[in-house]
């Protein structure tokens, strides 16, 4: 800590100190905007504590306050992203106190601590997979409809998922039918439970599917008759999304709100953890073993193979997916740097569902590209997810190890998914431990607040970050996109539903048109 000028510095390694913790958790905590610490010159005199925000001038204020100040609560309280004081990242809080320091509350006490962590989920079975595909196409955060046409997200979801499954069920057959998911998810459950164990903080720790079992409601209500009293929530995606831990954290939102027993609970999200020194070594560790495999490992390209998002996502609704995905890629090289690999690296996005364009580079054609310019050796890594899945177990391992082969690459390796890997779960369990000094920080004092989030402040701010105006995105079917004055409205819904019907009609019997090109239509190939 350093003293200068009558306020006190905290370093990474002294942050969050005693006084903030306590200021965070005090109900009187006056009001503050999320937007007003973009002011970085300003001190804020709040309950007798001073922050004061101490900006790199690389940093935009946009991404400031999407990264790293995602909780200043328009109500009462704060809650700092968990990343940002763990590393050296170039934004620094700056605190001074004029009480000096408050004492610490216990963490756990006679608390019940529960840990929630949040994943997508996948079928068991053949014969899961349409259902659940109908789960996931009927997410507005999957598929985003103009709100005129909402109404139709659930028969849309049902037309799509019955077309697409087909296609799905074959993959599912190859990875032996079913999503390994709930099994990997359920061992990494386990072993955070035992790290957080070992690390003097029993927890409970509940697994909640977004789009099948367990889903996340049934998680909640496990959660209610264990009696937790502090969540910490934990999404399984290392990058927030808007498709993923978005979307989760929204249906939590929800359920939040209209359940009495959990407006009372304290509560807080771990939003995104790219970030985290553990989760960057586990990487490299992994990356490392695997490339000795390699005749010539200098010689290798790192291909870090990370899930698409469609471009509007990032262009139009401010998801930070692709700038978190960078930083993380980056994040990892350097750490191998540190280890003397100095490979050349790439990253390209996979598994784009549909007709709009997706984050580029696409995997498949920087594959091509690739054996192109002669490359001989990769490595593909796949980034954006801790287990192995549809994606790595067959989109990776069969498919786009193939069209690397055909390609002109001779060698082809995967890094496993992290799954168990020790130094990961420990860091997970590290992340939460972390956490705790906010849970409940959110602390409520008015009945807007307590109606509000998981915890105010934390998720709502999160969403309202990321996806401010929660624009609409372009619908999946470009036939909806038609303009259209306040008159015209009604009837071109009618006329759009009726083309749609017209030209499902033609798909079917033609075996051609946008569904086919789409691939959830395969029937005719
Ligand atoms: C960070 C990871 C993921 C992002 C981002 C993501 C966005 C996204 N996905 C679809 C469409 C589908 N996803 C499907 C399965 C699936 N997706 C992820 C991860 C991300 N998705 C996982 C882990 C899985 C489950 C895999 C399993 O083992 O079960 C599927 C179903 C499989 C298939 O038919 O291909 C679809 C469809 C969209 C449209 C989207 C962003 C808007
Ligand atoms: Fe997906």
């Amino acid at each position: 800590m350093n003293q200068s000028m009558g306020i006190r510095t905290y370093s990474s390694s002294t942050f969050p100190p005693p006084c903030l913790t306590s200021a965070s958790r005090n109900p009187n905590f006056p009001l503050l905007s999320p937007r007003a610490i973009c002011s970085p010159q300003r001190i804020y005199h709040c309950s007798g504590v001073q922050i004061e925000a101490c900006v790199n001038s690389s940093l935009s204020k946009t991404s400031l306050d999407a990264r790293y100040f995602l909780g200043w609560s328009e109500t009462q309280s704060l809650f700092l992203k968990q990343p940002f004081y763990k590393y050296s990242l170039p934004l620094q809080a700056l605190l001074t106190s004029k009480t000096q320091d408050v004492s610490h509350t216990p963490l756990i006490g006679d608390e019940k601590i529960g840990v929630l962590l949040l994943n997508l989920g996948g079928p068991e079975t053949l014969e899961d997979v349409q259902p659940f595909l109908f789960n996931l196409f009927a997410d507005p955060d999957i598929i985003r409809l103009p709100r005129l046409f909402r109404f139709l997200q659930k028969p849309l979801a049902k037309f799509i998922s019955a077309l697409r499954a087909p296609k799905s069920k074959e993959g599912y057959a190859s990875i032996g039918g079913g999503s390994p998911l709930r099994r990997i998810t359920d061992a990494q459950a386990e072993e955070l439970r035992k790290s957080l164990c070992a690390k003097n903080v029993p927890a409970k720790v509940y697994v909640g599917m977004r789009y099948w079992h367990p889903f996340t409601e049934e998680a909640i209500e496990q959660i209610k008759r264990d009696g937790i009293t502090k969540l910490v929530v934990l999404p399984l995606y290392p990058q927030f999304s808007i498709s993923t831990s978005g979307s989760s954290l929204r249906l939590l939102e929800g359920i939040f709100r209209e359940d009495e027993y959990l407006v009372n609970m304290q509560h807080t999200v771990i939003p995104s953890w790219y970030q985290r020194e553990g989760y960057i070594k586990a990487m490299a560790n992994l990356i490392e073993k695997e490339l000795v495999n390699f005749d010539c490992p200098k010689e290798v390209m790192i291909f870090f193979s990370a899930h698409g998002v469609p471009l509007a996502y990032v262009e139009e609704a401010g998801d930070p997916y692709k700038a978190e995905m960078e930083e993380c890629v980056d994040l990892i090289m350097e750490e191998l740097e540190k280890r003397r690999i100095n490979n050349a690296y790439t990253l390209a996005y996979q598994s784009r569902v549909g007709p709009v364009e997706w984050l580029k580079p696409y995997t498949d054609e920087t594959i091509i590209e690739l054996g192109q310019k002669g490359v001989k050796s990769l490595l593909a890594v796949p980034i954006s997810f801790v287990s192995e899945h549809i994606e790595t177990l067959e989109e990776i391992d069969v498919e786009y190890k193939e069209l690397a082969l055909k390609s002109g690459i001779e060698k082809w390796g995967r890094v496993p998914a992290l799954g168990c890997e020790p130094t990961f779960i420990s860091d997970l369990a590290d992340a939460v431990i972390e956490s705790l000094p906010y849970v409940g920080a959110m602390a409520v004092s008015n009945l807007e607040a307590r109606q509000s989030l998981v915890p105010l402040g934390s998720v709502e701010e999160l969403l309202a970050a990321y996806d401010s105006q929660r624009r609409e995105l372009p619908p999946p079917v470009t036939v909806w996109e038609w303009g259209w004055t306040k008159s015209a409205e009604t009837w071109n819904g009618r006329a759009a539903m009726l083309a749609v019907l017209v030209l499902l009609v033609l798909e079917v019997t033609t075996g051609e048109g946008f569904l086919h090109q789409w691939g959830i239509l395969p029937l005719f190939h």
